[in-house]
Parts: structure tokens; C-alpha cells; sequence
């Protein structure tokens, strides 16, 4: 058996190289951006006035002058103004263009406009720059805002449209079925035997794949029955860029699939992990469709932190553990716990690994390693949290 380490090293060496699609900037929301996002002009592009008042000249008010005849009026989308007697003031609304020979603004709550004169009211210290975000002062033509690699939300679409993004390259979503196998599992709105289970792991897996950003992900079942399997791995592989099978690896007589996925002329990379949970997990290639096959322990929480572990991982972060653990088996311990606002975690450990009630309250598990058997609270450990 191969430690974490190495089956994730094997996994990243056998991961897809990503494809790319140009899309519509309105459909990018929740994609993972494709290419590097330069700033097409200085940001702001002007001397952009911030309150609605008037722009004076600073040299003017440190002379003592507080009455000012309105020489003009600027207002947002308008060419610049100019301000040719600095014993004048030009009324300047919100995002209009600081008029040059102007260098600060006084809003309207401190002015009182009487025929055509704007007379200062409140006495302040005042400074060149008051109320004018400065041209360039966010960013530089040329400059990178987002790097590739950024899932896309609200915020990232205003800098992309803000810098002509009309359209832009994204990830191409991979095609994922999680297939779940095992006769005792019936659809969820049907009412079980007790010895029948309903498909609870695929909703689970695929919620937590459209959760962490891959977006095209289909469910599916099929009984342990080989010509079954068979036919289905047939009529799917060339499809789907990633099957996720859960259950059926481990050592049962109803376990059929790594000899299934063998004869199908699979590559097999890992058939085993030290670690618990999640001891029996498999990884392979099948080299011809380019399809990537993960066979996930039908256990719950097994399936679950495996995902996690090896495949939603971007957002693992250390922190302390806020009571000791022992662990003696010569295995990584993945232990879920609860998190508070200081990166401390409450262990919460489960029954066994088909003990998915207990882990409603959890929000992640953190990782004890391998040659290690005392974990202490004087320890960072790595969080990966739960998608
Ligand atoms: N002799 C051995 N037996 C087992 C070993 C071993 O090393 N030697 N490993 C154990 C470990 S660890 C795990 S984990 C499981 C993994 O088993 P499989 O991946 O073969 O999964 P199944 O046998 O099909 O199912 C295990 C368990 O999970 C339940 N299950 C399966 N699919 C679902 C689903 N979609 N939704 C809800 N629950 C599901 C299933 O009913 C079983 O109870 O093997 C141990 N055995
Ligand atoms: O590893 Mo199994 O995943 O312990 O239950
Ligand atoms: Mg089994």
C-alpha cells in the first residue's frame, strides 16, 4: 500500500491537462478563470470626483478666500472642465471629472449656494486630493488584476467588464458521473427494506464537486452485477472526462469493479491508500477514451473525506488541534472535526466511516500523519474543509 503522499503525487501526475473555452462575460459567473486579466487603462481613468459639491483650488482657500462665484457645472459622462480663475469654483457631481486648475472638492454639506456664489460654511483643515479618487490610483494600464486559476463571482465580473472583457477564457467544465454500485441501494424516494440503503453518497459527492466549481456533474447507479457494470462502463467512458464509482473496491465477493475496470484495459495507479478512513481507494486511466476512473469506499465518510482530500483541496488551511489525539496505526488519520473563529478543531470522530449522521456538526477534517502516533494542541495539523 502507498502512503497519501505518494498516491497524491500519482494523481496530480495523471490529473487532465484543463481545456479552455471562450465564453460570454455574463455566463462566466462560477468558472475558473482561463487566462491572465490585464487593466486596459489606468483605473480610475480620471480625477474622479467623489462627493457632489465644488472644486476649488487649495492656493485659493489657504489666501483666506471662502466666497466663490460659480463659474460652471461638470456632471458624470461629461468632457473635463476647466477651472481658469482660481478666485472660482465649478459645481462638480459624483464621478464628473476633477476640472483641471481645481485640486479639491468641498461637498454640498458644507457650502451654501446664494446666487450664483458658493460660500464655504464649515471651517476645516482641507488638503489637495479632498474627495478625488486619483487618476491611476487603483491600478496601471497593463497591470494584472485577476490571475488565472481565480473562480469567478460578482466581484470579478465588475473588474472584467470595467477592463472590456466582453468575452474571456475559461476552464472547460470536466464531465464527471458519480456512479454509485450496490444492490442494496434504492432510489431516495422509495421506502427501504431494512437491509436496503438509499443512494445517499452521490448526492453527497456531487453536491460537494458543483460546490467546490466542477459544474457538469451527472448521478447514475448500478447493482453489483458484472455484465451490468460492464455494459454501463462501456456506454460511459468515452463521454466523461472523470467517473467517480462509489463502493464495490474492496476485498467482497460482490466487489467487482477494479477487475472489471482491469479487463476494460484500465490503467490501475493505486488500488489502496494508508489511511482511515478511506483504506481501499482506487485510481486509473483509461488511456484510450482519456476518461480518469476514482473508485470511492462505499463507506460514507470514506467517499467523502477522499474527495476532499485528493480532489477538492484548493482551500486547506493549518491550524491547532483544541485536545490531544492518539492514533497508533501506521496509517494518515483524516479526523473530522468543528472549527471556531481561531482555527482551533474540535474533534468530532465517528463511529466508523459509515457513521455519516455524526458528522452534520463538523466542517471539515483535519489530516494526522502517518508517522506520527500523539497529536498535540502545540501542533498545526492541515483543515481541509467540506464543500
Ligand atoms: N476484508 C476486508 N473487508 C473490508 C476492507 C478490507 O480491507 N478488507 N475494507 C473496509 C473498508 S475500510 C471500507 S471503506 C469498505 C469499502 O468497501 P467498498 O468500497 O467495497 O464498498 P461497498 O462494499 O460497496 O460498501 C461499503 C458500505 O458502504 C455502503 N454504501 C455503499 N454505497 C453507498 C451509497 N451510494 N450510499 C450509501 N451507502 C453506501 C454499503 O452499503 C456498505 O455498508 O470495505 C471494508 N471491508
Ligand atoms: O477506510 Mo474505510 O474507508 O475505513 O471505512
Ligand atoms: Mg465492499
Amino acid at each position: 500500500m502507498i502512503t497519501v503522499e505518494r498516491a497524491e503525487q500519482i494523481i496530480k501526475n495523471h490529473w487532465f491537462s484543463t481545456k479552455s473555452e471562450e465564453i460570454a462575460l455574463e455566463y462566466c459567473a462560477g468558472k475558473i478563470l482561463a487566462e491572465p486579466v490585464y487593466a486596459d487603462r489606468d483605473y480610475p481613468p480620471i480625477n474622479r470626483v467623489m462627493m457632489d459639491g465644488i472644486a476649488i483650488n487649495k492656493k485659493a482657500y489657504d489666501l483666506g478666500l471662502r466666497a466663490f462665484p460659480i463659474s460652471g457645472m461638470a456632471t458624470a459622462g461629461t468632457a473635463p472642465l476647466q477651472l481658469e480663475n482660481i478666485e472660482t469654483c465649478i459645481e462638480v457631481m459624483t464621478g464628473c471629472v476633477l476640472p483641471s486648475g481645481a485640486n479639491l472638492v468641498i461637498p454640498y454639506e458644507q457650502v451654501h449656494i446664494h446666487q450664483g456664489m458658493a460660500n464655504i460654511t464649515v471651517e476645516t483643515d482641507r488638503n489637495v486630493q479632498d474627495f478625488v479618487h486619483q487618476e491611476g490610483s487603483d491600478c496601471h494600464l497593463g497591470e494584472l488584476v485577476i490571475p488565472p486559476g481565480t473562480k469567478l463571482k460578482g466581484i470579478h465580473l465588475g473588474i472584467l467588464a470595467s477592463f472590456g472583457y466582453s468575452k474571456l477564457l475559461v476552464e472547460k467544465p470536466i464531465k464527471i458521473k458519480v456512479i454509485a454500485t450496490g444492490d442494496e441501494l434504492i432510489p431516495i424516494d422509495q421506502k427501504p427494506q431494512s437491509y436496503q440503503l438509499r443512494r445517499s453518497n452521490v448526492y453527497a459527492l456531487k453536491a460537494s464537486l458543483l460546490s467546490y466549481g466542477y459544474l457538469d456533474v451527472e448521478i447514475d447507479h448500478i447493482p453489483d452485477i458484472p455484465e451490468l457494470i460492464i455494459a454501463h462502463y462501456q456506454g460511459n467512458h468515452q463521454p466523461y472526462d472523470l467517473l467517480i464509482y462509489s463502493g464495490g473496491i474492496s476485498q467482497g465477493k460482490r466487489d467487482y469493479l477494479p477487475e472489471i475496470w482491469q479487463k476494460m484495459g484500465v490503467v490501475e495507479y493505486i488500488h489502496g491508500v494508508k489511511q482511515k478512513p478511506g483504506k481501499p481507494m482506487w485510481f486509473g486511466v483509461d488511456n484510450q477514451s482519456n476518461t480518469v476512473i476514482l473508485g470511492l469506499p462505499g463507506n460514507p465518510v470514506s467517499g467523502l473525506v477522499c474527495l476532499h482530500r485528493y480532489f477538492l483541496n484548493r482551500t486547506s488551511f493549518y491550524g491547532r488541534l483544541q485536545q490531544p489525539i492518539t492514533f497508533q496505526a501506521d496509517l494518515t488519520y483524516f479526523v473530522p472535526v468543528k472549527i471556531n473563529a481561531k482555527r482551533e478543531f474540535t474533534p468530532i470522530i465517528p463511529e466508523n466511516s459509515g457513521d455519516f449522521v455524526a458528522l452534520a456538526g463538523s466542517d471539515g477534517f483535519v489530516e494526522l500523519p502517518q508517522d506520527q502516533k500523539v497529536f498535540t494542541t502545540a501542533e498545526d495539523f492541515l483543515f481541509y474543509p467540506w464543500y
